[in-house]
């Protein structure tokens, strides 16, 4: 089944003032929607950044892929690789990790592959979960993933969720997503305070939700020494500890100490980073992300890799659309070794590209869809509409630090920080 078009939509939907260690959440968070055209009417559906250097790399090989056949996925690959060279996509948050060649291409393929996938399995009338080996559950569980937030972004009025910079604030964010999506475990973003405050936060979640597994993320705000403190600290406190200094060696002096298990999705984002990772033991878990992870197939390979090596596989996440939330299903659906609930930023958008129903959260968990493909349809008015909010934004990419620098004049990055 041919490819006779292509169509790349930049989007942006809106986005809280949600707070991290680079900075602060812009008010529009930005993705590219591609539609693959294929013969007999079949459209396959793919989503992924929105910073217009990514669109730009994805640009490139759009008129590569007239004529290709969707199950084609090597060749895919080798257009992909073969049309970017050596050229090196690098956000300008950092929050996932270092640069390289393999993981730019990793990353473009990875939006087509997912659209290849879902026109294959509307040309078979199978959904993706089987063309990737079947299921191995029913249901994918999900964390809630909890932010410190400003009220409102600059100008605007304040959101429903408020401030949220105390433990009391927190729980009270704890509670509404538990009480509407039913999760049954919770993620904190960290590395926006001073760690001590972050675990006071933490240990104000672990009294009011004593049955749900805590991790904390502060993207490696923390030195090596305030690693091992909050380690010990929260010994008995969280199922695991994310990215809590920068760096494979620094991740490893931390791990030597710690009792939980040390995740990440910062120092290890390509394959080439696994061998000195695993050899130092420097990881416990790795958070997969099909985004730049070289797609869904290789998202199961990498589970299959932390398996043979003892390492548990989590799913981070970005913020992100309908198309991306079903990819993520359908893959954490197919791959046997996934061993913690996966992040999602689902619950702080309001607007999606695609028609209502096709995912819903029961008790924490979206029921993989068994409808063809990736089981979601585009909603195109929401689209237009998704677009024009992105020509509106003004935003070409996620600046969070330049952001930032209008609530807090002299702000850093708080990398390393405490
Ligand atoms: O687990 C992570 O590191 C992330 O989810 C990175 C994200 O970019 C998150 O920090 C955010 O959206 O601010
Ligand atoms: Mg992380």
């Amino acid at each position: 089944m041919k490819v006779l078009d292509v169509v790349l939509t930049p989007v942006a939907f809106a986005d809280p003032p949600l707070l991290n260690a680079m900075g602060v959440h812009e008010p529009f968070a930005l993705r590219g929607v591609v539609q693959l055209i294929c013969e007999d009417g079949v459209v396959g559906l793919g989503e992924s950044y929105g910073d217009l250097a990514f669109l730009e790399q994805v640009r490139k090989v759009l008129p590569e892929l007239k004529g290709h056949d969707v199950f084609d996925l090597p060749g895919l690959r080798r257009k992909v690789a073969t049309t970017l060279g050596e050229v090196v996509f690098a956000d300008a948050h950092g929050l996932t990790g270092g640069f390289s060649v393999s993981k730019t291409v990793a990353s473009v393929y990875s939006l087509f592959e997912v659209a290849a996938l879902d026109a294959q399995g509307h040309y078979l009338g199978r959904p993706v979960v089987d063309l990737l080996g079947g299921k191995a559950r029913d249901a994918v569980d999900f964390s809630a993933y909890l932010f410190y937030k400003f009220g409102a972004h600059i100008g605007a009025e304040a959101d429903s969720w408020g401030e949220v910079t105390t433990p009391e604030a927190l729980v009270g964010e704890a509670r509404r997503m538990v009480d509407e999506y039913g999760f049954r475990s919770i993620k904190l973003k960290g590395g926006a305070f001073d760690p001590d405050q972050e675990m006071a936060g933490i240990r104000a979640l672990a009294e009011a939700f004593p049955d749900h597994p805590l991790r904390i993320d502060p993207n490696a705000a923390w030195t090596v020494e305030t690693g091992i403190r909050v380690a010990e600290e929260l010994d008995g406190v969280l199922e695991y500890l994310e990215d809590p200094t920068p760096g494979i060696e620094g991740m490893a002096r931390v791990a030597e100490k710690a009792n939980m298990p040390l995740a990440t999705n910062m120092c290890v984002v390509r394959f080439a980073d696994i061998e000195p990772a695993f050899r130092q033991r420097a990881v416990g878990v790795i958070l997969s992300d099909h985004h730049y992870w070289g797609g869904l197939r290789d998202t199961q390979a990498l589970s299959i890799t932390a398996e043979c090596f003892d390492v548990g596989l989590s799913m981070h996440s970005n913020s992100h659309l309908g198309i991306s939330l079903a990819a993520m299903v359908h893959v954490a659906a197919a791959t046997p070794h996934l061993t913690y609930a996966c992040d999602t930023h689902w619950p702080w958008k309001t607007a999606d590209v695609i028609a209502p129903g096709a995912l819903e959260f029961v008790d924490g968990a979206v029921a993989v869809p068994d409808k063809p493909g990736l089981g979601i349809e585009l909603d195109p008015d929401a689209l237009a509409r998704a677009h024009e909010d992105y020509v509106r934004s003004g935003q070409t990419k996620r600046d969070d630090v330049t952001y930032m620098r209008k609530f807090v004049g002299n702000f850093e990055p708080n990398t390393a920080r405490w």
